[in-house]
């Protein structure tokens, strides 16, 4: 099982999650987010990782000169989209930045949200799906309906987010089968954007070997 873990702020905790073996680490480029970090930060952050660190950035409906921008100071490898951006949008990324891989995240609130899959199948290389918020398109620490899943196999690899920490992924993963779990608040000590390193110990354990480890991690 491979682990996203998203949000990070800081240079230092960027480098040891990279160096546990976190196999994705994603940077907020969203401005007025708690956990933004601006082009000057991303490549600060990007110049402490050792190399062949798998980068992602995450926008709300940027524009190409945003992306572009962001593409360049993070040395980002892929863009992670949880605005309103359509399927035909997210097509056109592929001629306009070359080499990007791009994951639509959807808000899911229940099943019947998953037909708004099918249209980027052959517009991404994944989707994320991720929990409902009135407000907030990410980070909001709120879980999925799991059992409402069950049984999903979308046509293109996927990722589930949502809420998950080190006291749920085991179960999360006994219902569901990812190709990729992303995380965020789930490892974090309460701040937004201060990466706990324990707690990213545990998750990587548990995503090793989700059906061997006893649900010992308690909150
Ligand atoms: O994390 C944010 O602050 C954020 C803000 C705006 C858009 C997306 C954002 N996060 C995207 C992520 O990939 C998170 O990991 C995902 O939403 C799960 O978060 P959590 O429920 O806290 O694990």
């Amino acid at each position: 099982m491979r682990v996203k873990i998203c949000g990070f702020t800081d240079p230092g905790q960027a480098r040891a999650a990279a160096r546990l073996g976190v196999h994705a680490l994603g940077f907020v480029c969203v401005p007025g987010t708690p956990r933004y970090v601006d082009a000057a930060r991303l490549r600060e952050i990007a110049a402490a990782l050792p190399p062949f660190t798998f980068k992602v950035g995450v926008f709300v409906n940027a524009s190409i000169k945003t992306l572009r921008a962001a593409i360049e100071a993070g040395g980002l490898q892929a863009v992670q989209l949880h605005g309103e951006e359509s399927p035909e949008s997210c097509a056109r990324l592929a001629r306009t930045l070359p080499g990007i891989l791009r994951i639509k995240a959807l808000r899911v609130r229940g099943a019947a949200d998953l037909t708004k899959i099918a249209p980027y199948t052959d517009a991404v290389e994944a989707v994320l799906l991720d929990a409902w918020h009135p407000t907030q398109a990410g980070g909001t620490g709120q879980t999925l309906d799991w059992q409402a899943l069950q049984g999903f196999r979308p046509a293109l690899p996927w990722l589930l987010s949502g809420g998950l920490r080190p006291a749920n992924l085991a179960k999360a993963l006994e219902i569901l089968a990812p190709d990729a779990v992303d995380l965020s608040s789930g490892v974090e000590n309460g701040v937004p954007g201060q990466k706990d390193l324990s707690k990213i110990t545990q998750i990587l354990r548990i995503a090793s070997s989700p059906f061997a480890i006893e649900r010992d991690c308690g909150e």
